[in-house]
């Protein structure tokens, strides 16, 4: 069905949906995904049209005019309902998402607010969602709209900023009076800080740290439930979603934080200096191992990705509960664990495929397979080739490398040999000192357009 819309300059366009997309002639055609329309109105007889902009640049685009005589209001009125319909539940979202928007003013180069005021609420405005804004004042605001968040009043928190707002917004949401129901919150990344590897995973490479797909993506993208992890030391719990990092991989983020003037570079930056060091970390690492074939878990991640199960809830009574999942594993616990027993260079352990674009750490990471990967990079390799397996990183292929140990796990544990060195949980420092982590099946959430981490990775022969 088509309706005419009498344009600014006089000109005619022709408005018409087929299948999954809009199509606007007025001389060419423009085709718009109908996932990418955003909304339509109609004021006595002015017409309005709002959708996202995909060619060379990205940005919302609104389509305005005049609806002539023959376009009645009623017909009007229908066609933009179906298309609304079409657009929104159509795709099985609905419309006029609420949601509390938490914006870190002090991220990655501080421009955040500008990002938002100019790019992000223009495409929510368009959406007709409800916005509560909060600008985060402080380390440890987040945590505190996390705790206290009233969990009928959002469907979504966008989240402007890197990685670790995300990570203290989950450590509140696990304190919230009901931990379960409030990491049930979807969560949507829109990257403005240094590190945006969620949004990396959730919208891939190309996409991921584009701030108006990410806004597309708080709009109409679809709930994901995703493992989280506890993080277990001197009796504190605390909750991690992406990584944990032991020897040059934590040196990477903590020995660099003075140097996050350079962007992403700081990693690559960081790695190089560690690589100088090359010193084996003393560890001693115990392994709840679940499988460490490299082509098994190659193969189910294939077959994930073709068959994303449907976004599930978690039952009333956890709903209801006002505690966090109960650990299965104790510290004293040894029976069924696997020993480390080569030397290593680093552990790197966590969810999710890219921890910044210059490195895809968990190729086969899966949201929802109640597992965490385990990377362990043993000594036997050269500097040269932990270099050349850098230009590798970017697209994971380092998985495939023989010095590289690599195991999907229900927990680990590990403990530190010496008295220095670093630990940095989600990118942030922690005690160099004993620690555990086990995985809680989907205990978080996250929008998604894909119903999978968004990261295409091949086999590959060393
Ligand atoms: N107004 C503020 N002033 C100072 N720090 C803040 C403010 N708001 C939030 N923070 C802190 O900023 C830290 C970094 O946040 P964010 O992840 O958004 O940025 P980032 O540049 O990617 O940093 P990182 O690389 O450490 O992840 C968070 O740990 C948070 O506690």
């Amino acid at each position: 069905m088509s309706i005419r819309v009498r344009g600014p300059n006089g000109k005619l366009s022709s408005l018409s949906y087929q299948n999954d997309s809009l199509q606007i002639t007025n001389g060419s055609t423009t085709t718009v995904p109908l996932r990418q329309v955003l909304g339509a109105k109609r004021a006595s007889r002015s017409f309005e049209l709002s959708y996202l902009r995909r060619n060379k640049t990205t940005g919302l685009e609104t389509l305005t005019g005049i609806l002539p005589d023959e376009v009645t209001d009623h017909v009007a009125d229908a066609w933009i309902e179906t298309l609304l319909h079409m657009a929104y539940e159509g795709m099985g979202v609905s419309r006029q998402r609420r949601l509390k928007v938490v914006i870190n003013p002090h991220g990655g180069t501080k421009k955040a607010v500008g990002i938002f005021k100019k790019s992000v609420e223009p495409i929510f405005l368009a959406a007709e969602c409800t916005l509560d804004i909060v600008h985060t004042t402080r380390p440890g605001h987040a945590y505190d709209i996390g705790k206290d968040l009233s969990l009928t009043d959002y469907d979504a928190i966008a989240i402007l900023s890197g990685d670790g707002l995300v990570h203290e917004i989950l450590n509140g949401l696990a304190h919230n009076l009901h931990p379960i129901k409030a990491l049930a919150t979807p969560l949507a990344p829109i990257p403005t800080g240094t590190g945006n590897g969620l949004s990396l995973n959730i919208l891939g490479f190309d996409d991921g740290f584009d701030v108006c797909v990410a806004a597309l993506n708080a709009v109409k993208g679809l709930p994901m439930k995703v493992d989280l992890c506890s993080v277990t030391q001197n009796g504190k719990r605390t909750i991690s979603f992406m990584s944990q990092a032991m020897g040059l991989m934590a040196d990477l983020d903590i020995g660099t934080e003075h140097l996050r003037w350079m962007g992403e570079a700081r990693f690559s930056y960081g790695f190089l200096r560690g690589l100088i060091k090359m010193k084996p970390s003393p560890l001693r690492i115990l392994i709840k191992e679940y499988e460490s074939d490299k082509e098994k878990m190659f193969e189910a991640l294939q077959q994930r990705k073709k068959n994303p199960p449907a976004a599930t809830k978690p039952a009333d009574a956890d709903l209801e509960s006002t505690q966090l999942p109960t650990l299965k594993y104790t510290l004293d616990d040894e029976e069924g664990w696997t020993v480390v027993q080569e030397p290593l260079l680093y552990l790197f352990a966590g969810k999710g495929p890219y921890v910044g674009r210059d490195y895809m750490s968990f190729p086969v990471s899966l949201p929802d397979d109640g597992l965490l990967d385990i990377v362990l990079q043993t000594t036997n390799v050269s500097r040269v080739e932990l270099l050349r397996n850098q230009s590798a990183a970017p697209k994971g292929l380092v998985y495939w490398h023989p010095s590289v140990r690599y195991v999907k796990a229900h927990a680990y544990r590990v403990k530190p040999l010496a008295s220095k060195g670093a630990l940095a949980v989600d990118g942030e420092i922690f005690p160099f000192e004993e620690f555990q982590v086990e995985a809680h099946s989907k205990l978080g959430c996250f929008l998604s357009p894909f119903g999978y981490y968004a990261a295409p990775f091949e086999r590959h022969t060393y």
